[in-house]
């Protein structure tokens, strides 16, 4: 893989299909992505955390244009309303026109965040992802979903606002933390638990390889956890069903990371531990086997991701943060749950006594 051949996954909407780019150099591969741009002006939005090493390998491609970049502070907390109002009003400062493009060049908070953005001036406009992160790369670029944060949860603003396209330059991964490289790993897992044990197969098999972060395992990894998601979203964009497949461990997950105010698990920390949560609860309600939930819980391990619900968290209070779930209906829990490895389901009018039972045991295990 180099940046004159990337793999290149089609993520297929009709007039609104775009290419996903996953290689060496991509960021530098100006040729390739400004050609998506259509009109005279661009909006880099970033954060001082990634701009100081990446965005002067992106400016070198806006060469020509009445181009900016606006910077957020770095973490979760930085993905709201507020953040939304500046960066419009970047874009009016700049003077932008209805062809001008937003570019998300970031982990998945830049790129929700400026997503939503996009998709809010002058009722929608253009954006390429740029993700920077292997979670970012995995899942958040690739789809539409974009939106930002409320004191009383995760994502409860946005909209569907598909990019043009996504450029994911995997020599960006040498500077992420490790930390942030494993919590990228749990969506990779999610993926092959919801649709695909063969892959979940292959994830066991290469879980030294990946926590080695191997460049192999990694791109092969990166490459086949989109493919996957790319099918998923062509087939429901807007998740009317299947995709809801993809919210996986994200209803637990989701109150964890709010109930932790965003500084005790990233989300893919909050995914991996709500994952095993999910796979507890299919189990309890006799959907699936221990012997599942085990091998889940090895995967995580192995990948060096945590498995447990942080110390002095309240079962009450992370109900409470559930029931305000995107996916609930008639004020009544929905969540994904498993039969097996590969095949998850969502599943409506979820007793929330059951659910607590399993937030009580993982609490304070017996
Ligand atoms: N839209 C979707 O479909 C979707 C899917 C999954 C997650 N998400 C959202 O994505 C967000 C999490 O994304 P994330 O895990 O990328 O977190 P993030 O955006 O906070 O990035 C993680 C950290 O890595 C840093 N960073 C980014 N790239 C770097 C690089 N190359 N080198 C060094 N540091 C780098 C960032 O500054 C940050 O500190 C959450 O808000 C989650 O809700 C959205
Ligand atoms: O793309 C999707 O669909 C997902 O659910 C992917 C998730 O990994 C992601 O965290 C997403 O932001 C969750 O969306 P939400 O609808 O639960 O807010
Ligand atoms: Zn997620």
């Amino acid at each position: 893989m180099n940046a004159s051949s990337p793999t290149t996954i089609d993520v297929t909407l009709g007039a609104r299909s775009y290419p996903v780019w996953i290689g060496r150099g991509l960021l530098g591969d100006h040729a390739r992505w400004r050609t998506m741009l259509r009109g005279r002006h661009a909006l880099v939005v970033s954060n001082t955390t990634v701009a100081p090493l990446y965005l002067e390998r992106v400016a070198q491609g806006l060469d020509g244009l009445d181009w900016s970049s606006f910077l957020l502070d770095d973490g979760e907390a930085h993905k709201s309303f507020a953040n939304v109002e500046r960066v419009l009003a970047a874009l009016a400062g700049l003077g932008a026109t209805r062809d001008a493009c937003v570019i998300a060049l970031g982990g998945g908070v830049v790129g929700d965040l400026a997503g939503f953005s996009a998709a809010c001036w002058m009722r929608g406009i253009d954006f390429i992802q740029m993700p920077t992160t292997l979670l970012a790369m995995v899942d958040s670029s690739v789809g539409g979903k974009t939106g930002v944060n409320l004191p009383a949860g995760k994502n409860l603003v946005g909209a569907f606002h598909q990019p043009r396209a996504v450029v994911a330059d995997i020599d960006t991964l040498t500077t992420l933390p490790v930390r942030e490289y494993r919590a990228g790993l749990a969506e990779v897992v999610k993926g092959a638990a919801i649709g695909d044990e063969p892959f979940f197969a292959w994830l066991e098999a290469h879980a030294d390889a990946l926590a080695a972060r191997d460049d192999d395992a990694v791109a092969e990894a990166i490459a086949r956890k989109v493919r996957y998601k790319a099918g998923v979203v062509a087939r429901d964009e807007t998740e009317q069903g299947e995709r809801a497949l993809l919210n996986l461990g994200h209803t637990f997950g989701h109150a964890l990371e709010t109930a932790g105010r965003y500084a005790t698990l990233l989300h893919g920390e909050g995914v991996a531990v709500g994952m095993l949560l999910a796979a507890r609860l299919s189990e309890r309600l006799g959907m699936a086997a221990a012997d599942d939930t085990a091998r889940l819980q090895r995967l995580l391990e192995k990948l060096g991701l945590p498995v447990a619900v942080p110390a002095g968290m309240d079962a009450q209070q992370l109900l409470a943060l559930m029931r305000l779930d995107k996916k609930n209906t008639a004020g009544k829990l929905r969540l994904i749950l498993w039969r097996s490895i590969g095949e998850a389901e969502i599943v409506g009018g979820v007793a929330e006594a059951q659910v607590l039972a399993v937030l009580h045991e993982a609490i304070a295990p017996r």
